[in-house]
């Protein structure tokens, strides 16, 4: 009993002392760590405030263990590989410390994302902050995937540190980033989920903020959220640090910096080379302007019947490449990877665009991150901050809407210190872009397409527009999509519908004839309502009193399945925009469908003339918005045919195709097995008369019709296995998505 208690008391003892122990460990790493910050801290105060914006210099490159930074972080960035500072690092990240207020630009791919999430993490480790604390900073971006990039560099040097992060973007459940909130140091964030959390989220609690960071403002500004931002910089303390990012400093960027940062300093990097660079001047057109140096530019100046001609010719010449593909719209990007993925290329293809449910999104990003060749097609939803490691070529089939999406776009490749190409397609109306890529001192050479290397797929996009109907409604609505989309483009010098013919366009496609295309008038009731419902689409949440941004910033037209991303407009005043579509080659005067109703006497006869309704036009003018749009058709070739002559013509053409290529693989097949029977019978002969049988049996069969059927049914089982095999590659997208969303232990 007595040894009993003394072995408890022993025990307790030993607890105590381990307790003692513990404690005091604690202690020794809580005086270190006090020591460490103060040593930190002394340093950054020591940070002079940047001073070389008025000179153009040349950036000494500097390593990350001479920043005055934490040993976690610094282990962190050691475990990353990275060693040495690109020029924007050296210049942004020691007045990030210092806890400037800055508003930074550099060329794509220069390493921004680190200017500012090191500031971040070292100000709340310097500041002790703790789960407790709440949410110490923000870091705003304006697409989900860019969201989860910065969140996963974030986590990646947070390892070793108490601090906790949080992703909180559209497309993913609400409640559950509401549960979690309230135990984020560090919050990603898309703007319209912010809003909504601080609107709806009875966790949310940004009191104490400590750093704010824009990150591409610009697109932010872009995407008509300029109200939204006004919102949530109202719900934020003005005492705290802010860093703003963005490519262009347009003038509602500048009215951006002005509402949210304090005596701003300007820093800029122009032209990049590895890790060099060169201070650029407070607002200087270089800085908005510059390329990496290693990316090499090309242009070709293609018409609309060729482009897709030359996309195939130039894919499947380049099999060994990472290519990225920049189309207009999103029924673009489904369209050409529905009609070539049945083409085979030899390289495996894959897709992205805005309205893509989230896990695709991410796990197609994932994919062609992963993938040494492949080709990914996509809108600009893939233009802005993605980090896709090792593209070899950015191939821009449309030409972009502006300078600054070509700079993003072509961004995707020569990023940190690896090369890339990148190469526009421009039709002949768009030449005048070629004179802004030199004004704007972007050198892109001329590339001139060998004829008789351009391979002709159109009579084989004909083929599959014909045997598959989903794919024709594609390239019909790819077509639409596109020009109306170019009819939304501001730069009138530029962009010119009635330069383009729309037939030879919609027969590069495939099709027989044009689609019709109705034009959408700027800024109708029912536009408002289809951006509403995509703003919400996209970014998760639009707030009621943010109805009028939307209002003033974005036009879409009235096909709801369009891409937020291309369709938007800015900057232009679209309630009192008199602005009417200058190019009507045809239009069609309204159809009035409203036609009174008379009672008519018995006996009385009606007109004939006045009862011709088309139904498919009724719908849209009993819209009140409809009589504002005029519906424009392409213009009439003044051919002997009529379309729908044109039409018939184009499918007896299509199926005499396929007739012949049916009968052609049906010999084949036969061919081959006969080939297959001759091996059999000479096998079979060799292995003696035991078989003789056999062969007898063999011998019949070969006169029997069900053998004659097998091929055919070898023969669709192929063409089947054709179809599917990008949806078997989706497989293992969906598990890679999987895998990198369990990976990032969000919160
Ligand atoms: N100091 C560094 N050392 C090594 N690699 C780096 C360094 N800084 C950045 N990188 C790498 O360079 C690539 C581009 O960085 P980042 O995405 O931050 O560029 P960015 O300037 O934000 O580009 P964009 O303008 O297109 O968004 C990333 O893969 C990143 O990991």
């Amino acid at each position: 009993m007595d040894s009993n208690k003394k072995y408890r008391k022993g025990d307790r003892n030993k607890k105590g002392s381990g307790k003692f122990n513990q404690n005091d460990a604690r202690k020794t790493r809580r005086d270190r760590e006090a020591t460490s910050i103060s040593r930190v801290n002394a340093a950054v105060e020591a940070i002079p405030l940047y001073s070389g914006l008025s000179r153009v210099e040349r950036v000494k490159q500097e390593k990350f263990s001479d920043l005055p930074v934490s040993e976690k972080t610094l282990d962190a960035l050691a475990a990353a590989d990275y060693e040495t500072l690109t020029a924007i690092q050296t210049l942004a990240i020691p007045q990030g410390l210092r806890g400037s207020d800055a508003l930074i630009a550099a060329p794509t791919g220069s390493g921004k994302t680190l200017c500012f999430v090191i500031p971040v993490i070292e100000l709340l480790w310097r500041s002790r902050w703790s789960s407790l604390d709440g949410i110490g900073a923000i870091i705003l971006t304006p697409t989900r995937e860019l969201a989860v990039q910065i969140f996963e560099v974030v986590t990646q040097l947070l390892k070793m540190h108490h601090i906790t992060a949080g992703l909180v973007i559209g497309g993913k459940s609400l409640a559950t980033e509401q549960r979690h909130i309230d135990r984020a140091n560090i919050l990603v964030a898309t703007p319209g989920r912010l809003l909504q959390h601080m609107d709806e989220s009875v966790g949310f609690s940004a009191d104490n903020l400590k750093l704010l960071v824009l990150d591409e403002a610009d697109r932010i500004l872009d995407l008509g959220f300029e109200r939204t931002m006004e919102a949530i910089l109202d719900n934020l303390s003005s005492d705290r640090q802010t860093m703003l990012f963005s490519a262009t400093q347009t003038k509602s960027v500048k009215a951006l910096a002005k509402l949210s940062l304090e005596d701003p300093q300007y820093i800029g990097i122009k032209q990049v080379e590895g890790n060099e660079g060169s201070a650029a001047e407070e607002n200087s057109e270089e800085t908005l302007s510059a390329t990496p140096k290693k990316l090499s530019q090309f242009y070709t100046i293609i018409g609309e019947g060729d482009k897709l001609n030359v996309l195939w010719s130039f894919i499947t010449s380049h099999l060994k490449s990472k290519i990225l593909v920049f189309v207009t719209s999103s029924k673009q990007v489904r369209f050409f990877y529905e009609a070539l993925r049945r083409m085979r290329p030899g390289i495996p293809l894959l897709h992205l665009f805005g309205r893509m449910k989230l896990q695709k999104r991410t796990s197609t990003y994932g994919d062609f991150c992963k993938s040494k060749a492949a080709c990914l097609f996509a809108t600009d939803v893939a233009s802005r901050g993605l980090d896709f490691p090792a593209v070899d070529w950015v191939v821009q089939v449309d030409c972009p809407e502006s300078l600054a999406t070509y700079i993003h776009r072509v961004g995707r490749t020569a990023r940190y210190t690896s090369s890339g190409k990148a190469t526009l397609f421009l039709l002949p109306s768009e030449n005048k872009f070629v004179d802004q890529l030199n004004d704007s001192r972007l050198p892109a050479k001329k590339m001139v397409v060998k004829r008789n290397k351009m391979l002709d797929i159109t009579p084989k996009l004909e083929s599959i527009v014909a045997a598959n109907t989903d794919v024709k409604h594609l390239a019909q609505r790819a077509v639409v999509s596109y020009l109306k989309a170019v009819h939304l483009f501001a730069d009138k010098e530029v962009f010119n519908l009635r330069e383009i013919d729309f037939r030879k366009l919609a027969h590069s496609y495939g099709l027989p004839s044009a689609p019709r295309v109705k034009f959408p008038a700027v800024g109708g009731t029912k536009a408002i309502k289809v951006a509403k419902v995509k703003a919400q689409n996209e970014f998760g949440y639009v707030p009621r009193k943010n109805a009028n941004d939307i209002r003033g910033k974005i036009e879409l037209e009235q096909d709801d399945d369009e891409d937020l991303l291309q369709v938007k407009r800015t900057n232009r005043d679209l309630v009192n925009d008199t602005h009417e579509p200058e190019y009507p080659p045809t239009i069609e005067p309204p159809v009035k469908t409203k036609q009174k109703l008379k009672i008519l006497s018995s006996g009385e006869t009606r007109k004939t003339e006045a009862q011709h309704v088309q139904f498919g036009e009724s719908e849209e003018q009993s819209d009140p918005e409809g009589s504002e749009m005029p519906t424009v058709v392409a213009e009439s070739s003044g051919d002997e045919t009529s379309e729908g002559e044109r039409e018939q013509n184009f499918l007896k053409r299509v199926r005499e195709k396929l007739e012949e290529e049916d009968q052609n693989d049906v010999a084949v097949q036969k061919e081959r097995i006969r080939g297959k029977h001759k091996k059999q019978r000479i096998s079979s002969r060799r292995e003696g008369d035991m078989l003789s049988s056999a062969l007898a049996m063999n011998e019949t069969a070969d006169g029997n019709p069900n053998e004659v059927e097998r091929p055919s049914s070898e023969y669709s089982s192929q063409a089947e296995e054709s179809a599917d095999q990008a949806e078997q590659e989706y497989g293992h997208h969906e598990d890679a998505a999987l895998k990198l969303l369990r990976s990032t232990a969000r919160f």
